[in-house]
């Protein structure tokens, strides 16, 4: 997969050379670049944003760096790839998009600043996304956590030590409590079932953990999950626990 940023804070991608996705790109999985959209300025001070048309508080991005910037993208790339803009007023992101995102060759994502942008650069885009309903102060942030939700699903990203098939809201559930050594820590022990080795007991009780979990943090996710039987059975046997 090859991600391009343009940002006019390259520095603060600093974090994406740390950790699984340090060592993605260093593997090769992931060509990582960013690109200063104040390089490609066409005025002697190499400025990037302008005051707003019709008055009004702040600086708003001006679209010839951004489009130049995407053109050489785009001359490098041989393509734009899916074009992300950040954007407190995009479709809010999740897991199914991770998911999504996760299956393209390349993606692009434009991270604003200041007051926001010039409303013509959403002519380079595919996809509008925001992160939740709040306002950074830029779109670095945002980006980083499309980026790092979306490359932990490449094949091989998260190596042996970690998997993503259980996870929350891949399951279309929050995930089941785990524990690990030791069995009984300060008084506080870890659950019997776990300590069995009976693997159907263990996943049936996980089962019912994740959606006694779901059950109570996040009802609304239930809602239109597709029940199995068992999954049924789990969840009434759940609530009548929870009526004694
Ligand atoms: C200070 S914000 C601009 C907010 C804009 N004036 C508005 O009210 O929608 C600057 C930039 O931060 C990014 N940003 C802020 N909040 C975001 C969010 N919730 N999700 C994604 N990007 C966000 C966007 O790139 C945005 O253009």
């Amino acid at each position: 997969m090859r991600i391009d940023v343009l940002s006019i804070f390259p520095n603060m991608f600093a974090p994406m050379r740390e950790s699984i996705m340090g060592k993605v790109i260093e593997r090769g999985l992931v060509e990582f670049n960013v690109i200063d959209f104040r390089d490609y300025t066409d005025n002697k001070h190499n400025n990037v944003d302008d005051v707003v048309y019709g008055g009004g508080q702040g600086m708003l991005l001006m679209p010839q760096p951004i489009f130049d910037a995407m053109a050489h993208v785009e001359a490098e790339a041989g393509n734009r790839g899916r074009v992300i803009l950040l954007d407190p007023a995009g479709k809010t992101f999740n897991q199914a998009m991770a998911e999504e995102l996760a299956h393209e060759e390349h993606l692009t994502f434009i991270a604003g600043h200041y007051e926001g942008y010039d409303e013509r650069i959403r002519e380079l885009v595919t996809d509008e996304i925001s992160i939740g309903d709040f306002v950074l102060t830029g779109g670095e942030l945002g980006a980083m956590t499309v980026i790092d939700a979306t490359v932990r699903l490449l094949d091989e990203a998260l190596g042996d030590e970690m998997s993503a098939v259980d996870d929350s809201f891949s399951t279309g559930l929050l995930e089941y409590p785990q524990y690990t050594r030791p069995a009984d820590f300060r008084g506080l022990k870890v659950p019997d079932v776990l300590l069995s080795g009976h693997h159907a007991n263990i996943d049936r009780w996980r089962k019912k953990e994740s959606l006694r979990r779901t059950y109570h943090r996040r009802p609304d996710l239930l809602e239109n999950y597709a029940f199995t039987p068992e999954e049924h059975k789990l969840l009434n046997e759940i609530k009548a626990e929870e009526k004694e």
